[in-house]
C-alpha cells in the first residue's frame, strides 16, 4: 500500500492527539501574519541574518475559490489580449488574396453566385481578387509562423489547463455511483451546486468545451486563416476537443473547419467567397504522400449547398473556395501513437489546395483534393515530439551508454534504466528505496481511523475519507486515476479503511505507473524523462527518502536532496509554495479537530532526505516552467507536517519530455554555514526561466 508500509513500522505508536487537532484548527481559523520560515539550511544563522524564505508579500490568507469563477476571472485579461491579436491578425488576412481563379475547374463564377444561401453557408460573389500571388500568400502565412512568442505559448498552455480542469471535473461528475453501482447526479448532494448543471450526462470532453465556449475561454474564438500564435508545426493534440478548446479547429467531429455566414460581414474579409476552409483534420495520415495530400471529402451530416443541380457538402465547397482564393489551410494528421492506445493529432502545417476533381465511381458528388504543403515550414519527424522546454538543441555528444538497466533493482513495478550520453559518470553513494525510511529517532502518528466502505469507495456522502476532502473524491478513474486539481492536502484512504487496494482514493499508493528513464545532462547532472505519455493530473511518483527532523540534519547546506515537508507552511502562507485553490482542509480542520493550542509546538519541521537513500524523484530537476506539481497527501495518519510528497502531472506530458517541478526556492533564501547567501544559476532552459534556483 504505497508508502503506508514504511509508515507502519515499529515506530508508529504516537496517536493523533486532540492537542494536534487543536493546533491545526488554529492554523486555519486564524488570520495569521506572514511568518519567517526557517529552512534547515538557515538554522545555524542568527535570527536577524536569516533571509525571508518565500516570495515577498506572500498572501497569508486565500479562500477556496470555485473553479469556474476563478478561471473566468483569470482569463479576462487573457481574452482581452487575444481579442487585440485577433484584430491584428484579421488586418493581415486582408492581404491574403490572389487572382488565381483558373484553378477552379468545376465552377464558374456564375455557378458560384447561384449557390443557396442555406444555414451557415452563404456565398458572396468573388470580387477584386487581383493583388497578391501565391508566393505572397505563402510568405504571409509563414511570417505568422515565426511570430510565436513565449507569451503565445503560455496562453496555449493556460487554455489547455482550463480545458483539462473542466474535463476532469466533468469526468468526476460522470463517474459517481451509489453503493448499488447506480450513477448519481452529483448536483443532488454536492455543495458545488452551480458548477455541475443538471440534465443528461454527456461526454466530459464535450461538456468541457461547451463550458469554455460559455465562459468565453476558448483561446481563439474567432476563426483565423494561417498559423495560430503559440501552436507550432509539429504540435500534438491529444483529442479533437483540445483543438476546439484552442480554436484551432472548431468542430470536434467534422474534418473541415470553415468560416461561414458570420464572417461575410467582416470588413477585413471583403472580397472572399464563403464558406472558406481554414483547417482540416485527416482522420488517417495514410492519406499523405510526402508533402502532398490527396483528401477525399466526406460529406457526412454537413449542410449541403446546391450547385448546378448538385448537392455539395458545405465544407467541401469551402475547400474549393480556399483553393480559388489560395487561402492556406491548417492540416492536422490523426494517427495512433506507439506510446498510447488512443489517437494523437499532429499539426502538419499549412497547405494550399491546388487541385480538385470528382471521385470516380461515386453516385453522389464526392470530390478529391490535392493539397500541397507550403514551403519553408519545419519538417516533422516520424514520432513528432514537442520539446516545449526547448531541449531539442541539447544534442548528445556520445553514443548512449546504459549505466544501469534498472535503478530500482526490481523494487518498482516498472524498470527505470539510467542512460549517459554525455560523459563517463555513473551513479554512486545512493541506495534505492520504494518507501520512506523512518529513522528510529522519529515517532510517527498512529494510523487514522479510516472509512467503513467495502471494496471501492463510491459514495462521497458516506465515505469518511471523502468527507475530509469536502465530500468529494479528489481523483477520477480516467486514464488509470487522475487528480482533478491541486489541493492544500489530499486525504486518501489508508490502512484502517474498509476499502481495498483498487479504491479510487488510493491513487498515490499504487507506485510508479509510467516508463521513466534517468539520463545525464550536460549542465544539471542527472535528470528524469518519461517514455510514456502522462495525462494531466496523473500521479508520477512520490518523493521518497529518509524521513527526518530538519533540525537534526548534518551538512544540510551541502545536501541537494532535501525536500522540506512544507504542507503546513503552505496552508499558513509562510513562504513555501503557492496556496492552492479548491482547498478542502478547512472543512477537515474545523470539523475534525478541536481548539487551537500553543503554536510554538507546531513549529517542529520534517523533511525527506534523499541524499543517501531515495527513489527516482531525487533525480528530477527544477524548472521555472515545470510539468509536474507538488501535492501533499495524507494516507495513513492525518499529521500535516508529515504529509507524503507526491508529484503529479500539471499538463499532458509528451513522451521523451524531461520531468521537472518548481523547487520553490525564494531568491537569496539559501546561505552557507557562515551566513553568506549562496546562489545557484538555473539551467532549466525555459522561456520562463528566472535565471537562479536560489
Ligand atoms: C534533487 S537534485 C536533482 C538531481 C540532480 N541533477 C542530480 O544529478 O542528482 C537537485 C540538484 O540538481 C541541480 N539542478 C536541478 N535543477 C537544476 C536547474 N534547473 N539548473 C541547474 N541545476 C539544477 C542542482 O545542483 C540541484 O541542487
Amino acid at each position: 500500500m504505497g508508502s503506508d508500509k514504511s509508515l507502519c513500522n515499529g515506530t508508529l505508536d504516537v496517536s493523533v492527539t486532540k492537542k494536534f487537532g487543536q493546533r491545526v484548527q488554529k492554523m486555519v481559523s486564524e488570520e495569521t501574519p506572514v511568518k519567517k520560515r526557517c529552512s534547515p539550511r538557515l538554522r545555524k544563522i542568527p535570527d536577524g541574518k536569516r533571509p525571508f524564505y518565500g516570495p515577498p508579500g506572500k498572501a497569508s490568507k486565500q479562500h477556496p475559490v470555485d473553479f469556474i469563477s476563478c478561471d473566468a476571472a483569470k482569463l479576462e485579461s487573457l481574452i482581452e489580449l487575444h481579442e487585440k491579436d485577433a484584430v491584428a491578425d484579421r488586418g493581415s488576412a486582408r492581404n491574403i488574396k490572389c487572382s488565381r481563379t483558373s484553378c477552379l475547374p468545376k465552377f464558374s463564377e456564375d455557378e458560384v453566385s447561384t449557390l443557396d444561401a442555406s444555414d451557415s453557408c452563404v456565398t458572396r460573389k468573388s470580387i477584386g481578387l487581383k493583388t497578391s500571388d501565391l508566393a505572397t500568400t505563402e510568405k504571409k502565412s509563414l511570417d505568422s509562423y515565426v511570430a510565436h512568442s513565449r507569451h503565445d505559448k503560455a496562453r496555449v498552455k493556460k487554455a489547455l489547463r482550463i480545458y483539462n480542469k473542466y474535463y476532469l471535473h466533468f469526468s468526476q461528475e460522470q463517474g459517481i455511483f451509489d453503493n448499488d453501482g447506480k450513477r448519481l447526479a452529483k448536483h443532488l448532494y454536492l455543495k458545488k451546486e452551480g458548477v455541475c448543471e443538471k440534465g443528461s450526462i454527456k461526454r466530459p470532453d464535450l461538456k468541457a468545451i461547451s463550458k469554455m465556449l460559455e465562459y468565453n475561454e476558448v483561446l481563439y474564438p474567432t476563426k483565423r486563416i494561417g498559423h495560430l500564435p503559440g501552436i507550432d508545426v509539429g504540435y500534438q493534440f491529444y483529442s479533437r476537443a483540445e483543438m476546439v478548446a484552442l480554436g484551432f479547429h472548431s468542430h470536434w467531429l467534422n474534418d473541415i473547419d470553415y468560416m461561414g455566414e458570420s464572417y461575410v460581414k467582416m470588413e477585413e474579409l471583403k472580397g472572399y467567397t464563403f464558406p472558406l476552409a481554414v483547417a482540416l483534420v485527416l482522420s488517417d495520415s495514410g492519406q499523405c504522400e510526402g508533402d502532398d495530400i490527396v483528401y477525399t471529402a466526406q460529406g457526412g451530416n454537413d449542410v449541403m449547398v446546391n450547385i448546378h443541380q448538385q448537392q455539395i457538402p458545405c465544407a467541401d465547397f469551402a475547400l474549393k473556395n480556399s483553393m480559388e482564393h489560395c487561402i492556406p489551410v491548417r492540416v492536422v494528421g490523426g494517427h495512433t501513437s506507439e506510446h498510447q492506445s488512443s489517437r494523437l493529432y499532429t499539426y502538419q502545417g499549412l497547405y494550399k489546395v491546388s487541385e480538385c476533381w470528382p471521385a470516380e465511381g461515386s453516385n453522389t458528388v464526392v470530390y478529391k483534393y490535392l493539397l500541397k504543403r507550403l514551403q519553408g515550414q519545419p519538417y516533422l519527424t516520424t514520432n513528432q515530439v514537442q520539446y516545449s522546454n526547448g531541449r531539442s538543441t541539447r544534442v548528445p555528444v556520445k553514443a548512449p551508454k546504459l549505466v544501469c538497466l534498472d535503478i530500482t533493482e526490481g523494487q518498482e513495478d516498472v524498470c527505470i534504466p539510467v542512460i549517459n550520453t554525455i560523459d563517463d559518470t555513473i551513479i554512486t553513494g545512493f541506495t534505492y528505496t520504494r518507501y520512506n525510511k523512518v529513522l528510529s529517532s522519529l515517532r510517527l502518528p498512529a494510523n487514522a481511523e479510516g472509512c467503513e466502505c467495502k471494496g471501492n469507495c463510491t459514495d462521497a456522502r458516506t465515505c469518511a475519507c471523502a468527507k475530509l476532502n469536502g465530500f468529494d473524491f479528489p481523483y477520477v478513474r480516467s486514464s488509470g486515476g487522475r487528480l482533478i486539481e491541486a489541493k492544500d492536502v489530499v486525504f486518501e484512504c489508508g490502512p484502517n479503511c474498509g476499502c481495498g487496494p483498487t479504491c479510487i482514493n488510493r491513487i498515490s499508493q499504487r507506485g510508479i505507473q509510467y516508463q521513466l528513464e534517468v539520463f545525464r545532462t550536460s549542465d544539471r547532472g542527472w535528470a528524469v524523462k518519461t517514455k510514456d505519455f502522462i495525462p494531466c493530473g496523473a500521479p508520477v511518483c512520490e518523493y521518497v527518502g529518509e524521513l527526518r527532523r530538519t533540525n537534526e540534519l548534518d551538512n544540510a547546506a551541502d545536501n541537494d536532496y532535501i525536500f522540506e515537508i512544507d504542507c503546513w507552511q503552505t496552508i499558513k502562507g509562510i513562504g513555501g509554495r503557492e496556496r492552492r485553490l479548491g482547498d478542502v482542509s478547512e472543512s477537515f480542520l474545523s470539523n475534525q479537530l478541536g481548539e487551537a493550542e500553543d503554536e510554538d509546538e507546531a513549529e517542529a519541521e520534517f523533511c525527506v532526505d534523499a541524499g543517501r537513500v531515495g527513489n527516482v524523484a531525487r533525480f528530477i530537476n527544477h524548472s521555472c516552467d515545470p510539468n509536474l506539481f507538488v501535492q501533499c497527501v495524507l494516507s495513513s495518519h492525518r499529521h500535516l507536517k508529515l504529509a507524503r510528497i507526491l508529484l503529479f502531472a500539471s499538463d499532458d506530458i509528451h513522451p521523451m519530455q524531461e520531468l521537472t517541478y518548481d523547487y520553490g526556492y525564494a531568491l537569496d533564501s539559501v546561505v552557507d554555514n557562515n551566513g553568506t547567501v549562496r546562489t545557484l544559476p538555473c539551467h532549466c532552459g525555459t522561456s520562463e526561466c528566472r535565471n537562479r534556483l536560489y
